[in-house]
């Protein structure tokens, strides 16, 4: 006879937190959200630690390069989306691994003959107004100019004039040699009182843009996730299927940590994965897996030598696995179910086993839940996916702009791996969807809120770390009727008729 569980399962949106005793070190700027990554012996330090207890989603819409360097900015990590060739998702890392701070690649690229038209449509999509001209329109082509937004007049100017009509030409520019550091280059923007300074190789090839702004937004972050060798940390999604030829590439550019991209992990495919990696390139290769939703299924990856493992089937906000295939459970109850099953196995083997849960934040006290339920961190796609560093394109629809957003389940996700791989794989049926979401601006502004939030929340909860939060922390279920007493209920908003 099957087995059936006593209670239903439940989701984030069903708790809330009971606030506790806070003395008065209970302030914000007191709390460490510092978090394990990896798996680690009691009493010992774990190799790879996360400074804010986020990581985003391994999506295509989400986790590319400019991503990862913006999380890992704020104390955070990416995993590269696997849905692409082992050689670029290779590339994206070196990209990542690479990266000079203050040092930005053209993302503009645009060409003489582009229009000044093309370049306002380029300027709300991307928005930068400063951009580099290039002979091939390629980011590192040879350097025939700049244009910036006091270059052209829009009420005076037809919209067909090409840019080389206005452009400041590389004859007149200020520029520097690619091998400038990043204190010349300030110099030199400084004494010229540039906003931005080229950097060009000895062919006039465009390196790098080096802008006065990012000087001082530099400074800013006192929380990166760098290695020894002061690069930022990229993680990097990987498969069941050809992880022999895409780990060592993806190792050779310098990724940090592997994690098994898979909806679910209870299977002998993640054990074989993971017992290969670790015979093959040694235990210092971390590789988390998942995803499971129960104590059985993180046990068996737990012991498969998973260095943390990913909870969560069918709660993403893009996910109709439950509704296609009729898997899953509850993110809340299969969070705690975890949590108290790694708890467990900790007190068993003195060996703990970071949890990360995995699809279902929507809003940002639900962080603070999972990490009260037991989680160390969280993944994240839609969230991340809102912001200008996700890798898609920012659309307006009504006046109103958006992001796309996408599953990896989804035909869109699964048509792009198709073509680039030419393989004969038919997706056979959908298990996601593609989308739009609001746009929210900059990483670095939304994650500060984010985590401000859950700072405080932490502080009502007496809890200056997450593992206190942990042992401390006092949850309720709440009753449908209570949910709606949390909103505001029985006033009529006051812009229901300035509005008008
Ligand atoms: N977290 C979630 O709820 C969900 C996530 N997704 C996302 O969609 C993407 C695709 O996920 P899946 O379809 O689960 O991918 P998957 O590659 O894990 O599984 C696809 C199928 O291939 C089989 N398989 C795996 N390795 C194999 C091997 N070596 N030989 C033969 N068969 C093998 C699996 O058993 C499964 O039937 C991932 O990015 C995943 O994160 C999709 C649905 C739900
Ligand atoms: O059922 C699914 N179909 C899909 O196409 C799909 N793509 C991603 N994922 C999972 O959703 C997580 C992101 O969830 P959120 O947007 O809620 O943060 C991700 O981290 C994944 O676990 C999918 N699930
Ligand atoms: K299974």
């Amino acid at each position: 006879m099957a087995f059936y569980y006593k209670e239903p399962s439940h989701t984030f949106g069903e708790y809330l937190l009971v606030p506790g005793y806070s003395s008065d070190k209970c302030i914000p700027a007191n709390v460490s959200l510092k978090t394990p990554l990896t798996k680690f012996k009691k009493g010992e330090e774990p190799a790879l630690s996360l400074n804010i207890p986020m990581v985003s989603a391994i999506m295509q819409a989400v986790s590319d390069d400019r991503m990862a360097i913006a999380l890992a900015k704020e104390g955070g990590l990416s995993f590269l989306y696997g849905s692409q060739t082992p050689e670029q998702e290779a590339q994206m890392v070196k990209k990542v691994k690479s990266y000079k701070s203050g040092f930005v690649s053209s993302d503009s690229n645009i060409k003489p003959t582009t229009t000044l038209g093309e370049i306002l449509a380029l300027k709300e999509v991307t928005g930068h107004s400063t951009m580099a001209v290039t002979e091939d329109g390629t980011p590192t082509g040879k350097l025939l100019g700049i244009v910036t937004s006091r270059d052209y007049r829009v009420t005076r100017m037809s919209m067909d004039t090409p840019v080389s009509e206005f452009m400041t030409p590389f004859e007149k520019l200020v520029y520097a040699d690619a091998g400038t550091t990043l204190t010349e280059a300030n110099d030199i923007i400084w004494e010229s009182k540039l906003n931005m300074l080229p950097l060009v190789d000895k062919n006039q090839r465009l390196m790098y843009m080096v802008f006065r702004k990012d000087y001082t937004e530099d400074k800013e972050f006192e929380n990166q996730l760098i290695d020894e060798n002061k690069r930022y940390r990229v993680g990097a999604g990987i498969n069941t299927r050809d992880y022999a030829e895409r780990v060592p590439l993806l190792l050779d550019a310098g990724v940090d940590a592997l994690c098994i991209d898979s909806s679910e992990g209870y299977s002998e495919w993640q054990r074989i994965t993971l017992d290969y990696i670790h015979k093959k390139f040694g235990p210092e290769v971390k590789v988390g897996a998942g995803n499971v939703v129960d104590r059985e299924g993180f046990l068996f990856l737990a012991k498969a030598g998973a260095d943390f493992v990913k909870v969560g089937i069918g709660g993403g906000s893009i996910c109709i696995t439950r509704e296609t295939k009729g898997i899953g459970r509850g993110q809340a109850t299969a969070l705690i179910d975890v949590c108290q099953a790694r708890d467990e196995y900790y007190k068993e083997t003195g060996i703990y086993v970071p949890v990360c849960s995995d699809g279902g934040i929507v809003h940002d006290y639900h962080i603070t839940l999972a990490l009260a339920m037991g989680a160390d961190f969280m993944m994240l796609g839609r969230y991340f996916s809102r912001f200008d560093e996700s890798p898609t394109n920012k659309v307006k629809l009504n006046g109103t702009f958006y992001k796309e957003y996408w599953g990896e389940g989804s035909n869109r996700a699964r048509n792009w791996q198709r073509y680039d791989l030419g393989g004969a794989s038919k997706l056979s049926f959908e298990e996601g969807v593609d989308s739009y979401v609001p746009y929210a601006g900059p990483l670095h502004d939304n994650v500060g809120i984010t985590l401000s939030k859950v700072r405080s929340t932490m502080c009502n909860c007496g809890a200056l770390n997450i593992k206190e939060l942990q042992d401390k922390a006092k949850l309720t279920l709440v009753s449908s009727v209570s949910i709606v007493e949390g909103g505001s209920h029985d006033v009529i908003p006051r812009d229901q008729f300035t509005s008008r």
